[in-house]
């Protein structure tokens, strides 16, 4: 902390002067202990020390950007039950506390602290502990993941005097220091850095706070599988990450966060670490198709998708069956969909299997008896083509996975499995996250939204053999976007009704309710040749806020005619495919289908209108689709959303 030595030494006076005249029975080692950290907390925290110490209770709490902290001031943890105690207590006084727009303080996001007196030594089995020796207690205060703003700290701190029953709180002030701005953070202990990059994630206050109704999921203890469903931005992901810390506080053993969209883990993985710093080895943070073949590969049969073989072995099958299958539907990629979501995604093994009535939910092509076995002729070339080289295909690895697993189960059992945007796994690979997270209490958590579904080829998680009768949640206040931009989003339901994910009815966007007020919306319609133009002066008026802005286009060759115009325009772009979550400067730009899950204060989005006038079943599911992966994109933008439609494609859109 920045202060002056004369300051330091006045701050000491009184800290050790205020601890002996409010809690003179402190032992020693405490005594030193809490008046360094009082001295230290002289600027933005709030301490509170408890006036007699026990074994199953914190012995200080802290308040500050950082947001809660329970500290014991100890040579070792308290273990077994002490250790629960320890805990249970501190999450059960914080629970009471609230902010203004009617959140409860999560108590997941409590942190707990052990401080060794004397020279740092190695301490075992420190669990859910952050460990700190005597002399490194000033790292306490650095702040690491700054969220909560002078205000909420105040009031945090008001509420914390009528809960932290049998706890004093201290305070000394820095005496030359004048007053600080009403901004974010008191920038007279934090270094510029720090306090921009806090300034970037205002929206981290769900860190501290949640909707009481997404506490009561974090904590809510179940006997098996669960699953959290609700529309887009209403804190689905938020809830998962604190009750993996909330259950992993519980348990022992590796947890697994998994998902099918390749961009997600390593963000949600860096506001893990911010939420929960000290599980970070613990928790495995990795798409499905990496941990399928990182665990084949430790079973000896390491296998990679070689994906233009695939294609190529595709295109071949393609061109053998196009005359019959093309009369039914002209386009090739309906027929990729049906191999890999129902067919192969299913599962399916004979053509009986595939002939059963309603496995191919979602699909608007009626397929009769002969047609089906015609699918299946397609299907069995593919699979020779595939054959033939030695290929597998992502469906395949997964059918791998999932027999060796059944062969032989993990020898190191997940604590917990979290399974993010579960509505775009295929069936086969949820059986395979049934068999890897198991269905005992509290182990599996899967998490989704049927609306934002953005590759079709519906299931019910009953048909994984996934049971979560009662186990069902579902969240509906958003909390992403402003109300402005989600009314924008909203319009891209009216078509859509949604399933629950097991088959009954679930909540759609519609319905959702607005937890922001405010937001601006802009769109925009014209000719490709004025894109260009147009689509600069908009990044242009967003230039202080370009690294937390998206431009989200449907399909990759749209992609492509944007890039080319941002190049030219020389704006720094990061692609999706590269996005980590880390702050920089650099526009982000992807398809629709990198962008779920992720959120930024402003969104672009480009849509080409393309070949026009098609009818049909496929057609209608094509655009229905569309629809969902409109609402998709809009939903990502917090603060600003800029709708762009770029007409007379036709014949250019490739
Ligand atoms: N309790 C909360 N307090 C403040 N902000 C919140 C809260 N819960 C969620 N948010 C905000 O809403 C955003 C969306 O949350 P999250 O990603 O968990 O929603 P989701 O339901 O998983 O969304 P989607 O289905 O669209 O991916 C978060 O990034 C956060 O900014």
């Amino acid at each position: 902390m920045a202060q002056s030595k004369h300051a330091r030494r006045v701050l000491q006076q009184q800290a050790s002067a205020l601890l002996n005249e409010k809690i003179p029975q402190l032992d020693g080692d405490r005594r030193r202990i809490l008046t360094a950290l009082l001295v230290e907390t002289a600027g933005n925290w709030r301490l509170f020390v408890r006036a007699t110490p026990l074994d199953e209770q914190a012995d200080a709490f802290l308040v500050g950007p950082d947001g809660i902290f329970a500290v014991t001031v100890a040579g070792a943890p308290p273990h077994g039950s002490s250790r629960h105690e320890l805990v249970r207590r501190a999450e059960e006084r914080c629970a009471g506390i609230r902010d203004g727009r009617g959140r409860v303080l999560a108590g997941s996001a409590v942190h707990f602290v052990l401080i060794t007196p004397g020279p740092p030594v190695a301490v075992r089995d420190a669990g859910l502990f952050r460990v700190l020796a005597e002399p490194e207690l000033a790292k306490l205060l650095k702040p690491a993941a700054p969220h909560l703003n002078r205000r909420q700290i105040e009031e945090i701190s008001a509420q914390a005097e009528r809960f932290f029953d049998g706890y004093v709180p201290l305070r000394v002030r820095v005496p030359e220091r004048g007053g600080t701005t009403d901004g974010f953070l008191d920038a007279g202990s934090l270094v510029d850095a720090e306090v921009a990059a806090a300034q970037l994630r205002p929206f981290d206050s769900w860190l501290t706070f949640l909707h009481p109704h997404q506490r009561a999921v974090v904590t809510r203890d179940y006997r098996g599988p669960a699953r959290i469903s609700g529309p887009a931005g209403t804190g689905k992901t938020v809830v998962a990450l604190h009750r993996l810390r909330h259950v992993a506080r519980r348990t022992g053993g590796p947890l697994l966060f998994t998902t099918f969209v390749r961009t997600l883990p390593p963000v949600h993985e860096a506001a893990f670490r911010r939420l929960a710093p000290e599980l970070g080895d613990r928790a495995e943070f990795l798409h499905l198709h990496a941990w399928v073949r990182r665990f084949l590969a430790g079973r000896g049969q390491a296998v990679e998708v070689d994906a233009r073989g695939v294609r190529t072995a595709f295109g071949r099958a393609w061109m053998r069956h196009r005359a019959v299958l093309e009369p039914i539907e002209r386009h090739d990629e309906y027929w990729r969909t049906e191999l890999d979501r129902v067919i192969k995604g299913r599962g399916f093994t004979t053509l009986e299997e595939y002939r059963r009535p309603s496995v191919r939910r979602g699909r608007e092509v009626r397929l009769g008896h002969e047609q089906k076995a015609a699918v299946w002729q397609f299907y069995e070339t593919y699979q020779e083509m595939l054959a033939e080289r030695g290929l597998h295909d992502h469906n395949d690895v997964i059918d791998l996975a999932l027999a060796e697993l059944r062969r032989q189960p993990l020898e190191t059992r997940y604590a917990a499995v979290v399974v993010d945007e579960v509505q775009d796994i295929t069936l086969n690979g949820l059986r395979l996250i049934k068999e890897l997270g198991g269905t005992g209490p509290n182990q599996l958590l899967l998490v989704g939204d049927g609306q934002q579904q953005v590759y079709p080829g519906g299931w019910r998680l009953s048909d994984a053999g996934i049971p979560v009768q009662g186990r069902g949640e579902v969240l509906r206040v958003n909390y992403r976007n402003r109300a402005e931009v989600l009314a924008f989003a909203q319009r891209f339901d009216a078509r859509n009704e949604v399933d629950d994910l097991d088959g009954a009815a679930g909540i759609t966007l519609r319905h959702a309710e607005a937890g922001n007020t405010g937001g601006t919306t802009a769109s925009w319609r014209g000719p490709e040749r004025d894109l260009a133009a147009e689509l600069t002066r908009r990044i242009a008026g967003l230039r202080d806020t370009l690294g937390q802005t998206a431009l989200i286009v449907f399909q990759h060759q749209d992609l492509v005619r944007c890039r080319r115009i941002l190049r030219a325009a020389g704006i720094p772009v990061l692609s999706l495919d590269d996005y980590s979550g880390a702050p920089d400067d650099h526009l982000k730009a992807g398809t629709v289908h990198r962008a779920k899950g992720l959120d930024f204060q402003a969104v672009l989005v480009v849509e080409f209108t393309g070949e026009p006038g098609e009818r049909g079943a496929a057609a209608e599911e094509a655009s229905d689709l569309r629809d969902r992966q409109r609402l998709v994109a809009a939903t990502r933008a917090r603060d600003f959303l800029w709708w762009g439609v770029v007409e007379d494609t036709f014949g250019a859109a490739g």
